[in-house]
């Protein structure tokens, strides 16, 4: 009978030619990766809509062949009268409804080939009414990303012009906001989702600044924030102030007309209209 030593002798020859093929197929695998793999993509942020046609209920479209680009770290802002379409816009970009004709483009991909959370990761929302948990008001500005340090989240709230007004709440950071807490003014909310979004330094920027029911004072504040965070960012205002557009390298108006149309407009003769 053979003994273990010699069993082993006989088969090791074979055993280690395997090992050495299994180690060079594996090696061929990752060099080609390697070697195939895209880059790592850069933080580019164009976004494209083409031929965007909308509707909630048949025969009554709120946008009709809506196009136009916001090249990668400029700023379009979409105007036009309540009922227009602007915060459908904004539905479809973040593809609670989909188009009935059309499509959205990030960086070339069309946004339904990408996974929720890397759509969610891409954009961030600066809405008109902010939301706030029954939390701390570090954790609700954190919750623009999950994981963000102590510093991250005073660093956000720096940017949104909201660390002053913090560190004079009873326990600064750890103070619970909300329903069970200090109630923050419109202001302030909107300052918590200038940092959120900040905090999650997304490619695409969208600020939802129909800010009618601020101050003009607050407005103008809040607007500085909001230019400051963004400022090198893809960014798409929806804005019914001429003051908010007068920022944007392009304008794009939504027409009602029983349906919608658009037309585009530089800056300049916006605010001057
Ligand atoms: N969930 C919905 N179901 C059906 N119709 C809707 C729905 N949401 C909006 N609409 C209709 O779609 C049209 C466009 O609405 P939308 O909210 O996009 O306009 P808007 O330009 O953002 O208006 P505003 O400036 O007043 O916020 C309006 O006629 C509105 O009544």
């Amino acid at each position: 009978m053979q003994t273990l030593r010699e069993t082993l002798q006989l088969f090791w020859p074979v055993a280690a030619g395997f090992a050495r093929r299994r180690l060079r197929v594996a090696l061929a695998l990752v060099t080609r990766r390697a070697v195939l793999a895209p880059p790592s993509p850069r933080r580019r942020g164009e976004l494209t809509l083409e031929g965007i046609t909308f509707s909630y209920r048949e025969a009554c479209a709120v946008l009709q062949s809506v196009s136009f680009t916001v090249p990668a770290g400029k700023t379009v802002a979409v105007v036009g009268l309540s009922g227009a379409g602007k915060s459908s816009l904004i539905r479809l970009l973040f593809r609670l409804y989909e188009p009935d004709a059309g499509r959205i483009l990030l960086d070339g991909t069309p946004i339904c080939d990408l996974s929720p959370s890397a759509l969610r990761r891409a954009i961030a929302v600066v809405p008109q009414d902010t939301v706030l948990f029954n939390d701390t008001i570090a954790a609700n500005i954190g919750f623009g990303r999950v994981g963000a340090s102590d510093l991250e989240i005073q660093a956000a709230a720096r940017l949104a012009n909201l660390h002053e007004f913090i560190s004079k709440l009873p326990y600064g950071y750890d103070t619970v906001v909300g329903e069970h807490g200090p109630k923050l003014s419109i202001g302030e909310r909107q300052r918590v989702a200038i940092a959120r979004a900040a905090l999650k330094n997304p490619r695409i920027f969208v600020i939802d600044a129909a800010m009618s029911s601020l101050d003009a004072r607050t407005e103008r504040e809040i607007q500085r924030n909001l230019l400051g965070v963004s400022a090198h960012s893809t960014t798409l205002v929806i804005a019914n102030q001429r003051s908010m557009v007068k920022h944007a390298d392009r304008i794009v108006v939504l027409d009602r007309h029983g349906a919608v149309s658009q037309r585009e407009e530089l800056p300049t003769s916006a605010a001057q209209g």
